[in-house]
């Protein structure tokens, strides 16, 4: 069937390279990625950094164990040690109360005595009076301030010693008068001496005559701080800034205290102190409470026993509590301290763990931009930066074997695994090439089977590919070693024959004559046999021309070939010079030869 063979061949070319077109183009988009240089991977940006994000992790985590444990272990110390300070005032508040209610106690008791001893009778014999209160006085001055003797209408009759203005007082003014008078001793309430301005504590007893009838007063008197009395209370100390105070609750005032600017002062008002209201109203044990000085105080309260009075022990909050503000201190420190160690052991990690990490990553991305060649990175360990660089390695072991095949499957006919029209113009390339420099010779088989078309017809695509496979496995047989043996179309074959010596033409010849009797052989399909024959147009060349004129004549002398009647060849009748070079005359058979036994099947 004749054919126009130069429009075939693009034709062709189309058909040979329609798969192998896709397949390049893939290959050249692998290269596009492989050789384009795209922006480096390094890290550019600090928030981006696997570093930061661990450090700041690291620094929140203490952050937040600093705060929970301040604010669970701070709560916790507080109230343990407010509690334990708190219980510690109450033991002292206690033993100072009992101390001062002894002490009162004593006076109280002596001059009970002393009244039972008391000559009733002789109560208006003044300097008699006065040398039995000196008398008494000397021997045991439990009362600072002396004694004194009243008449039962409360006027002071003597007194011992003598103080300026005593005299001049009426006991009738004392609001416990009157229970002196029906026989009970009284305690008074503390008041300012008139004669000394200081604050004084003074005891009442009653005096009676042989009858048991109260007919005169004994009384004592004694400041408060005098030696011996409450001046122990003034020296005691309850830390630097903490104070004891005996208070007496009926006139809310403060009768003795450790602090001086505080003796006989007045408690605040009603509700500016809630725990000393309570204490007023009865309270007795401790607590913490906001002072009327708007500090946060630890107060313990005692009665003092035999009184109306209570002691008082404060203590500011803070002073209270010195472990905690270490605590506190020592938190802060070791926060600092622990992100100080998160900070060294992330850098340290960062060198120790992610070093192998970072070279792997610096590697491969030299490798993206074509600076090293696509290799497998080196498997420092066995932990995860290895497994992760050993699953690079294998996508990168199947990214070559897939560019391997992509190659391959540009380069070959996917039917026969022979090379195409891409690979055989290559290898004519390189063959041309390699005759200039050998002075040989090189030549092309161009092969057209004949009578294929009524296979693939009859016996269906399936058979005629069997066909196209079997022609091929026996054309590899005649191809030499170094020839290239290509399919450039359906039932088209090139043998690019190489290293051919003077005259070029007669290998060519032989080589023909094989391909033509090889092909002949009868081929056995679904049990008949059938034969094919092939036309041969030879074109050989001393490597001056070029490939595409080396081609066309080739395949115009197998036109020719075809023309002759089929199943022989035909020789180019004048080697191809260069591209430009047209073949005159495709029909021109000079050289043909028919084998005796190249039939058509
Ligand atoms: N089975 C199969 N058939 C193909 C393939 N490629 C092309 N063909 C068929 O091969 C046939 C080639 O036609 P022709 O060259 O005219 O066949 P022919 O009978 O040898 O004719 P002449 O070359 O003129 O001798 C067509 O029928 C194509 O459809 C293929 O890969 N497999």
């Amino acid at each position: 069937m004749a054919k126009c063979r130069f429009g075939a061949t693009n034709r062709r070319a189309a058909l040979g390279g329609a798969g192998a077109a896709r397949v390049v183009t893939q290959i050249a988009a692998l290269q596009t990625t492989t050789t384009t240089r795209p922006h480096s991977m390094k890290i550019k940006r600090f928030d981006c950094s696997l570093v930061t994000r661990l450090v700041l992790f690291g620094l929140m985590l203490i952050g937040i164990s600093a705060v929970l444990r301040y604010h669970i272990l701070i709560g916790f110390l507080e109230k343990e040690q407010a509690q334990v300070a708190a219980d510690q005032q109450s033991i002292i508040a206690s033993y100072l109360a009992q101390d001062i209610g002894y002490r009162v106690q004593e006076r109280v008791r002596y001059l009970e005595r002393l009244a039972l001893h008391l000559p009733a009778d002789r109560l208006e014999d003044g300097h008699a009076m006065q040398a039995w209160l000196r008398e008494h006085q000397e021997l045991q001055p439990l009362f600072a301030q002396g004694m004194f003797v009243a008449a039962a209408n409360g006027q002071i009759l003597v007194d011992y010693p003598t103080l300026n203005g005593r005299r001049a007082l009426s006991l009738a003014d004392y609001p416990d008068f009157k229970r002196v008078l029906q026989g009970a001793t009284v305690i008074c309430p503390p008041l300012l001496s008139p004669a000394t301005g200081r604050p004084i504590m003074a005891v009442l007893t009653p005096v009676r005559d042989a009858h048991g009838r109260v007919v005169g007063i004994l009384g004592g008197s004694t400041e408060l701080t005098a030696a011996g009395f409450l001046d122990h209370l003034q020296r005691a100390q309850l830390g630097p800034t903490g104070s004891f105070l005996l208070i007496s609750p009926e006139q809310r005032m403060i009768v003795a205290s450790s602090d001086e600017a505080l003796v006989y002062t007045r408690l605040p008002a009603t509700g500016q102190d809630l725990l000393m209201d309570q204490a007023l109203q009865g309270f007795r044990g401790n607590g913490v409470g906001l002072a009327a000085n708007g500090v946060n105080e630890i107060k313990a309260f005692a009665p003092v026993p035999g009184t109306s009075w209570l002691v008082a022990a404060t203590l500011p909050l803070a002073a209270a509590l010195p472990t905690v503000e270490r605590t506190r201190a020592l938190i802060a420190r070791g926060g600092l301290i622990q992100a100080a160690m998160v900070v060294l052991l992330v850098v340290l990690a960062y060198l120790w763990f992610f070093r192998p990490l970072r070279r792997a990553a610096a590697l491969a991305d030299r490798m993206t931009r074509g600076e090293l060649p696509l290799s497998p990175l080196p498997v420092d360990r066995r932990d995860e930066v290895g497994q992760l660089t050993m699953a690079f390695n294998g996508l990168l072991a199947r990214l070559k074997l897939h560019q391997a095949e992509l190659q391959h499957q540009a380069h070959h006919d996917v039917l026969t695994g022979l090379p195409n029209r891409m690979m055989l113009a290559e290898r004519m390339q390189a063959a041309l090439t390699h005759a200039c420099r050998e002075r040989n010779g090189v030549g092309l088989l161009f092969l057209d089977l004949d009578g294929f078309k009524p296979i693939n017809d009859t016996l269906g695509h399936k058979a005629g590919d069997q066909v196209l496979q079997e022609i091929t496995r026996r054309l590899r047989q005649v191809a030499r070693h170094g020839d290239t043996l290509a399919r450039v179309g359906g039932d088209e074959f090139v043998l690019l024959v190489t290293d051919l010596r003077l005259p070029f033409e007669q290998g060519a010849q032989a080589l023909a004559e094989k391909c033509i009797k090889t092909v002949s052989e009868p081929i056995c399909l679904d049990q008949r046999q059938y034969r094919l024959g092939v036309s041969v147009g030879i074109a050989v060349c001393d490597g001056s021309c070029d490939a595409d004129s080396l081609l066309q004549a080739a395949d115009q002398a197998m036109y020719a070939a075809k023309a002759n009647g089929r199943g022989c060849y035909v020789i180019a009748p004048a080697r191809p010079a260069c591209a430009n070079t047209a073949l005159s005359a495709p029909a021109e058979t000079a050289g043909t030869t028919r084998p005796a036994d190249s039939a058509h099947s």
